[in-house]
């Protein structure tokens, strides 16, 4: 058997695919979501390792762009259906399609790469620094009022859309105007709009089909939800949950308008948000954040493919002009001194002689480069060593970015 991973074929995806299904536990996908997953997959940028014909290693690469600090957007190779064989683990296979994949992304001249980990301690030996954090909170909207909301909300109309595909084009018009408004939203590819009205029975559980309700303001749509409601009763009466999946409102009024509606949904006394911005807006909302059980996990980790281009490709909150120090391992072509210089409008990022002001490594500085983790929080946990008096402040000013980074879906 070798273990050099090569190029997925079309007529291969079938069995490729219950390789990386067998190694997630087995359980087939409803045959429509499949389908679809057939559709999104990136035949030419997938990779697999075979045994005597059998695969034994899967891993997917997708072209995404991703918006950058200042509203900007980079390509972004968004890693997934990443997977070994039970039989053959531990023995390198994972790290030799790492290897692959990087040296591809950085012919293809992707300046970044990122993915969702099923396990936050697999990648940060391959350069991927954790950059965003994922929020999940549960409203128990028996106790939580929602206090002062914005002007406006009332004027707010909401209509509920019966068949959530209906209003697909309403919804994505919605998404498209917030792309720029936040770091690590990602651009849609083809096909992927479907997947988040797929609607599958097979994987509803106890739940509702979904539900699309749309946020409109002179006859405009301005936001939508999609959720499904989970009845649920006890002795005391009903009890059911609100479980959101997507929510976006373009203005204060429209975002207050759909959480009210989320709150005071009849027969629910809870309001599960998963996956949302670690600055949601609607913890400023609540009367009683702690009976919201908040919680934040890792979210995109992401990885400089090119160190150079992944920094010159955002903007910085503050002029910055610092030279980076930076230990690539993985991806040696990184290893050594950059000058950054930039400012609200742009950047450059190229190789100097100059002496360092920070020192870091490839993981470090791709979790900083969305803005979300600072500088100054990874100098303080021994991670970046400031080589000049004042350079760690100003460029942590730089680098910080007003809204959260936010990876808008998972891949
Ligand atoms: C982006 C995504 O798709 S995330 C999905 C990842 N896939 C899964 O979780 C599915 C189930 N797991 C698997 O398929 C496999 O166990 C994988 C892909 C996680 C690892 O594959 P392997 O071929 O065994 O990894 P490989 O032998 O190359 O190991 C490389 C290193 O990672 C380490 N490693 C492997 N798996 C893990 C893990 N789950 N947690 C922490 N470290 C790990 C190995 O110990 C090794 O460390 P070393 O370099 O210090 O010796």
């Amino acid at each position: 058997m070798t273990t050099e991973p090569r190029v997925l074929r079309a007529t291969e995806w079938d069995d490729w695919y219950a390789s990386l299904e067998l190694a997630f536990g087995g359980v087939p996908l409803p045959a429509e979501k499949r389908e679809l997953y057939r559709e999104i997959t990136d035949v030419e940028r997938s990779l697999g390792v075979w045994d005597g014909g059998e695969p034994v290693a899967t891993a997917g690469s997708l072209g995404f762009e991703v918006t950058v600090p200042g509203g900007g957007r980079a390509r972004m190779a968004g890693i997934t259906m990443v997977s070994v064989a039970s039989t053959h683990r531990r023995r390198g296979l994972l790290t030799a399609m790492m290897r692959r994949q990087l040296d591809d992304l950085r012919a293809w001249g992707e300046p970044l790469a990122a993915l969702y980990a099923s396990e936050p301690g697999i990648y940060g030996r391959f350069g991927y620094g954790a950059a965003t954090r994922l929020l999940r909170a549960e409203i128990d909207t028996d106790r939580v009022r929602l206090s002062t909301l914005p002007e406006g909300t009332d004027e707010v109309r909401l209509r509920r859309v019966p068949v959530p595909a209906d209003a697909l084009a309403e919804c994505e018009a919605v998404y498209a105007a917030h792309l720029p408004t936040r770091p690590g939203m990602i651009a849609r590819l083809p096909h992927w709009d479907r997947l988040f009205v797929l609607d599958p029975a097979a994987e509803r559980g106890d739940s509702s089909p979904l539900q699309c309700v749309l946020a409109e303001r002179d006859g405009a749509v301005t936001g939508y939800v999609r959720y499904r409601v989970r009845a649920a009763w006890d002795e005391a009466g009903p009890k059911g949950k609100v479980e959101v999946q997507d929510f976006y409102g373009m203005d204060p009024a429209s975002y207050a308008a759909l959480l009210r509606h989320l709150c005071g949904i009849d027969l629910t006394s809870t309001v599960v948000l998963d996956d949302r911005p670690v600055d949601d807006p609607w913890q400023h909302l609540v009367s009683d954040i702690r009976r919201c059980r908040v919680r934040s996990s890792d979210g995109l980790h992401i990885r400089p493919v090119e160190v150079g281009a992944a920094l010159a490709a955002r903007a910085y909150s503050a002029p910055v002009d610092v030279v980076l120090e930076v230990a690539d391992a993985f991806c040696p072509w990184n290893t050594g001194r950059w000058r950054l210089s930039g400012d609200s409008g742009g950047a450059v990022c190229e190789r100097t002689a100059d002496p360092a002001d920070l020192s870091l490594s490839v993981r470090e500085l791709g979790a900083a480069c969305l803005g979300g983790v600072r500088l100054v929080s990874l100098a303080d946990a021994g991670l970046v060593r400031e080589e000049r008096a004042g350079a760690l402040a100003a460029a942590d000013a730089a680098f910080v970015s007003a809204r959260a980074p936010w990876g808008s879906h998972m891949f």
